[in-house]
């Protein structure tokens, strides 16, 4: 494959947008790439780069495209909305529907306020907790990413965790002292800290279902555990489902495993590919917001008609009869398909998946939390990350970060993939 164009456009880039990327993952420098690709265009499960070269694509804008690209009911919404303007900066019927649409699917969301961005969604629901409970300190979970707000970029996951970043400079220590970010999935961590410092705590903020490490599900009764020390505290549970909301199911993780949180936060998905986030739960916090309530929170272009229409439009084929089982089916082949490829070759290799989403460790180790995930051979990825891309697979281009399978995956673009992996795993055996 030639890249020159990507190239050429990542050195114009480079001069003038910081590290020539707009989010730093995208750069793939963690492996050891000198260039990202630049996308042209993409259709179904394809992506095509400014070289012409097609792939078949697992990062689907990092999680929002769970139909594909260029789904034509979403492109013809599009078009309807574009037509009546982009922005009004006044309220729309839209919004209402797209409120609608996510009450109904997620009970325990009775209002929601729009935003437009997963780091949007998370600074404000912290600040929502904050406000109503009147208390500073918040706990986190190492390896999760809520976005890039000051206070949770303490042992996050994704690009924080890629390169390797302490935290950020830029964030005062005083930001800080009021965070904690304790081991996902240790119980009995969660409960002593709760047992000594519960009356301080303002919320605790989880992924339900960790998707910046890598993929990595809640062990079993970790969430209900969650969800009764903070019950028992008076402090708030935040799901941050902006990854895994509308991905693992219709009603998200909280309709998987069955626990109901105060506040959930959304993003992604509910945007159809367009720029969203979205923060919701039960009506007494949520009256807690401004002009309603006392926690200010505003947005120029929150509940944008163009990001409305083509997330109503999403939700509405992610309803039909079928869809989450089908895409379980395409996602097992997957994952099952891959599990055997490695371990015909012989590499270590550790699998997690829920639905949808899944990760592949380069460690023997299971994978339960940041620190298992950290055990990865990194340069086994860096390499298996690029023998897939030379065989027309792309993936996203780090050990810590999670692939997502669209329903517009089909078996034959399925086998396609494993048989790559079964090459390149081949290939790093030897
Ligand atoms: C779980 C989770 N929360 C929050 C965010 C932040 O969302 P955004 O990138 O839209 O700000 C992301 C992704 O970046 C995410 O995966
Ligand atoms: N893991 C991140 C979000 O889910 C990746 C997106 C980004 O940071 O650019």
């Amino acid at each position: 494959m030639k890249y020159e164009n990507s190239r050429k456009f990542f050195e114009q880039a480079m001069n003038i947008i910081p590290g020539g990327v707009n989010s730093p993952v995208r750069a793939c420098k963690s492996v050891g790439s000198d260039h990202p690709l630049f996308i042209n265009n993409a259709d179904g499960c394809m992506i095509f780069d400014a070289d012409g070269n097609s792939f078949i694509d697992y990062v689907g804008s990092w999680g929002p495209m769970i139909l594909g690209h260029r789904h034509p009911k979403v492109t013809e919404a599009l078009s309807f909305a574009l037509a009546q303007g982009a922005s009004f900066g006044a309220p729309t019927s839209a919004e209402i529907r797209l409120a609608q649409a996510v009450t109904e699917a997620v009970p325990s969301i009775e209002m929601v306020r729009m935003v437009n961005s997963g780091t949007e969604a998370t600074m404000s629901a912290i600040r929502l907790a904050r406000g109503f409970t009147g208390r500073d300190t918040i706990i986190k979970f190492d390896g999760c990413y809520h976005g890039h707000a000051d206070t949770l970029l303490v042992e996050a996951g994704s690009g924080v965790a890629t390169l390797g970043i302490p935290g950020s400079p830029g964030v005062p220590k005083s930001f800080v002292e009021h965070t904690l970010s304790l081991p996902y999935n240790d119980a009995d961590c969660v409960r002593e800290v709760m047992e000594k410092q519960g009356d301080k705590i303002a919320c605790i903020i989880v992924e339900p279902v960790a998707g910046n490490m890598g993929l990595v599900p809640p062990a079993h009764g970790f969430l209900e555990i969650l969800r009764e020390v903070t019950e028992k505290s008076g402090s708030l549970l935040i799901f941050d489902e902006v990854m895994c909301g509308f991905r693992v199911a219709y009603g998200g993780a909280q309709e998987l495993y069955g626990i109901s949180p105060d506040i959930t936060c959304l993003g992604k998905i509910i945007g159809g590919g367009l720029p969203v986030g979205a923060y919701g739960g039960k009506r007494e916090f949520m009256e807690y917001i401004a002009p309603q309530g006392p926690v200010y929170q505003a947005g120029t272009l929150s509940g944008n008609p163009l990001a409305m229409s083509a997330g109503i439009t999403t939700l509405e084929q992610l309803k039909k009869p079928g869809f989450y089982e089908s895409l379980e089916e395409k996602s097992a082949r997957l994952s099952e398909g891959l599990k055997k490829a490695a371990e015909k070759a012989e590499i270590k290799a550790s699998f997690n998946r829920v639905g949808s989403m899944m990760g592949l460790f380069f460690t023997d180790k299971d994978v339960k939390n940041f620190a298992d995930a950290k055990t990865s051979d990194l340069d086994l990825f860096s390499a298996y990350y690029k023998g897939m891309l030379q065989k027309g697979i792309y993936l996203a281009p780090s050990q810590f970060e999670a692939g997502f399978v669209s329903a517009a995956h089909t078996d034959e673009h399925i086998d396609t993939t494993i048989k790559a992996a079964e090459e390149v795993f081949a290939m790093l055996a030897r």
